[in-house]
């Protein structure tokens, strides 16, 4: 199933450009990863895709239906959760989510049934009783989230859904998100990179209004596989400036706190050598390995072109 189907969409503001040309395409259930700095865009390309906002120019198929021309229809098959979701705190999660069941206009009976349904699955049956006032911030995302999927959508689009919360919040919010993956699509931006590896599915990145890149997880690791040497010394204060460009078998390397990492043109004698120099500058290794681009290091391969 084609889920998002999004072809040269622009979106201006009086005299501002927010997106750019923007296509891309999202088919069947999983995550999506939606990653961009401040101001790439993100928060417009969801408000156009949920319905709350209208494009410039470009045409935008969710779920089949158009977002201008079928906007009830998008709207109806769409759940969205905001990064800080609202409610009125002196009502329970029970009270909360049959009101807006009743919003959304289904019966007494359906509502108390997908109350029950997601309330159980989003952790918050035994607090559903309580006035929404006293939860937790996590514990306010997931209700937002059991809220987003009170009318049964095929795609539930969260904005940043875990950067306000502690690590505690994330990790439950994380969780209920990889329960959702397997049976619907959700579409999530952030610009945490570490909750992106480990459960989108997709990942695309805008900068400046502009995608520079959409693509599975799978091939996006595929096509960047590229060994990388990491180490660090015990002694932080050397300096391998000169050391390392002095190699002509090493091509490129970053030092970031006190870990390098190392891109070798030839890695037999990187690995041959490398440790060698290394304790001959003086120091002493507090690790070594062998290790390949992280997400974070695509991202910024990415990103800086
Ligand atoms: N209503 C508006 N009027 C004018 N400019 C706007 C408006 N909303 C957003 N922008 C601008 O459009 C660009 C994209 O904003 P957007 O909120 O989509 O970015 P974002 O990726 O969600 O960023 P952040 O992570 O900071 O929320 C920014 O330069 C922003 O200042």
């Amino acid at each position: 199933m084609r889920v998002i189907e999004c072809e040269s969409l622009t979106k201006e503001y009086k005299d501002h450009k927010a997106l750019k040309d923007v296509s891309f395409t999202i088919d069947g259930i999983g995550c999506v990863g939606f990653l961009g700095g401040n101001g790439a865009g993100k928060t417009t390309t969801i408000r156009i895709l949920t319905g709350l906002a209208a494009p410039t120019a470009g045409k935008v198929k969710v779920v089949g239906y158009d977002v201008v021309t079928e906007r009830n229809k998008v709207t109806s098959e769409v759940g969205y959760c905001p990064q800080i979701p609202a409610f009125y705190n002196y009502m329970t999660a029970t009270e909360w989510m049959q009101w807006v069941g009743k919003l959304y206009g289904l019966d007494k009976r359906t509502v108390e049934e997908r109350t029950d349904e997601l309330l159980e699955l989003c952790g918050i049956s035994e607090a559903r009783n309580r006035p929404i006032g006293g939860y937790s911030g996590g514990m306010k995302q997931r209700l937002g989230i059991a809220q987003a999927l009170i009318h049964n959508p095929k795609l539930l689009v969260l904005d940043e859904p875990v950067s306000a919360l502690d690590p505690m919040g994330r990790h439950d919010v994380l969780l209920l998100i990889e329960k959702l993956k397997r049976h619907m699509t959700v579409f999530m931006s952030t610009h945490i990179l570490d909750d992106i590896e480990r459960i989108a599915d997709h990942i695309i990145i805008i900068k400046d209004g502009t995608v520079l890149l959409s693509s599975s997880l799978e091939e996006l690791r595929a096509s960047h596989v590229e060994p990388i040497i990491e180490f660090k010394l015990d002694q932080e204060d050397i300096d391998l400036t000169d050391v390392l460009d002095g190699l002509a078998w090493i091509r490129e390397w970053t030092r970031e706190g006190g870990t390098y990492k190392v891109f070798a043109s030839d890695l037999q004698t990187a690995k041959a050598n490398l440790p060698h120099i290394l304790l001959e500058s003086g120091g002493s290794l507090a690790y070594y390995r062998l290790s390949t681009l992280s997400l974070q290091d695509i991202f910024l391969k990415v990103v800086n072109g």
